[in-house]
């Protein structure tokens, strides 16, 4: 063996060991999902609604999930809430393996570490009890505490979230912000490590949805509760630091928004910067109207800068079809 192999297999060697002892994806993250895929099949045709999508959150974030109808968004909340299973990939939330839980651990998931908020406010309330009865019936359900301790951390949770008001009344009698504000309370009331909104404020006007979403902004900062909001309002979108784009199964584009301070003025402005994601083989998925204005597809050049990768167009397979084509034809 020439020294040259011999230093080969050491490195080798090193670049295994070190492999191995790097820290597994997500391991520091309270949402890690991993390659996950989801297939349906209905009447004989599958519908891959999650196509190994990455996502990784962290404990104590606020942010936005957006994308098209159809992308995805659902299958992945009711994933993370625990109602549905996904057909491959792996996704943990708080420690937990959702795809290796049992019935009765899924149900002791959906009470202890997630909490939820849906669009249609007839499924987050129920309507015959008041507003303090449906906060304190997930604890009631849980078994733990006692009534006034329930009924103390109830009046608290309505309190925090302005809806001290709502307190007696039946959600009829209560409007639609109202409405999702307690319920809001409901899904904190066990205290989880994550809070799920489907649309939160899908069916209210502007003004209202804005109430809703200070809630929610309230709850992450007083509580320190990650928080995961599926939207289309654009008004919530760009008033959390991250907000996630999936298109077609997979988490495409992430913009992170920051507050800079000029030096000279002293005035705040918030920053908006939208990266594309590298996925865990090195795949990036890039932007439809770049690859679009430069006329890239199946084939692009790179080049590594020192600080950068140079993406191109292929040009070979235009300039042999110049070359070939016969003169006098474009
Ligand atoms: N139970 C199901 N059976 C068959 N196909 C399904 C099922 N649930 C979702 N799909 C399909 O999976 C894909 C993703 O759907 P999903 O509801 O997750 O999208 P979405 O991004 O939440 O859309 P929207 O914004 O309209 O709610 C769609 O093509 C949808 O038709």
């Amino acid at each position: 063996m020439t020294s040259s192999t011999e230093t080969t297999l050491a490195e080798l060697e090193r670049r295994a060991a070190a492999r191995r002892d790097r820290p597994s994806y997500g391991h520091d993250a309270l949402i890690a999902c991993d390659r996950l895929v989801r297939v349906f099949s209905a009447d004989g045709v599958e519908v891959q609604a999650l196509q190994g999508l990455d996502l990784l959150v962290t404990e104590g974030e606020l942010m936005a999930l957006v994308g098209a109808s159809g992308s995805g968004k659902s299958t992945l909340m009711n994933i993370l809430a625990g109602l549905d299973v996904p057909t491959a990939g792996s996704a943990k939330v708080a420690g937990r393996d959702l795809l290796a839980m049992g019935p009765k651990e899924r149900l002791g998931y959906r009470r202890d570490v997630v909490g939820f908020v849906w669009q249609q406010t007839a499924r987050n309330l129920l309507s015959y009890l008041t507003g303090i009865q449906n906060i304190t019936l997930p604890m009631q359900l849980r078994g733990r505490g006692h009534g006034r301790a329930r009924a103390e951390r109830a009046d608290s949770l309505l309190r925090m979230l302005e809806v001290e008001d709502c307190r007696d009344r039946r959600p009829a009698q209560m409007s639609g912000g109202q409405q999702q504000r307690v319920a809001i309370a409901v899904a904190l009331a066990n205290n989880p490590s994550v809070l799920l909104a489907d649309e939160p404020t899908g069916e209210l006007d502007s003004a209202t949805g804005e109430q809703v979403f200070a809630a929610f902004r309230r709850a992450n900062e007083e509580l320190g509760t990650t928080i995961v909001i599926v939207t289309h309002d654009q008004a919530v979108a760009s008033e959390v630091r991250r907000t996630v784009a999936i298109r077609d199964g997979r988490t495409s584009s992430e913009v992170l928004r920051h507050t800079e301070v000029d030096a000279t003025t002293g005035q705040e402005s918030q920053v908006a910067r939208e990266y594309a994601m590298l996925d865990r083989a090195g795949r990036l998925q890039l932007p439809a109207d770049y690859t679009e204005a430069l006329g890239m597809e199946h084939r692009v050049m790179l080049e590594l800068e020192p600080d950068h990768i140079g993406v191109w167009p292929d040009t070979t397979g235009k300039r042999d079809t110049r070359e070939e084509r016969p003169e006098g034809r474009g």
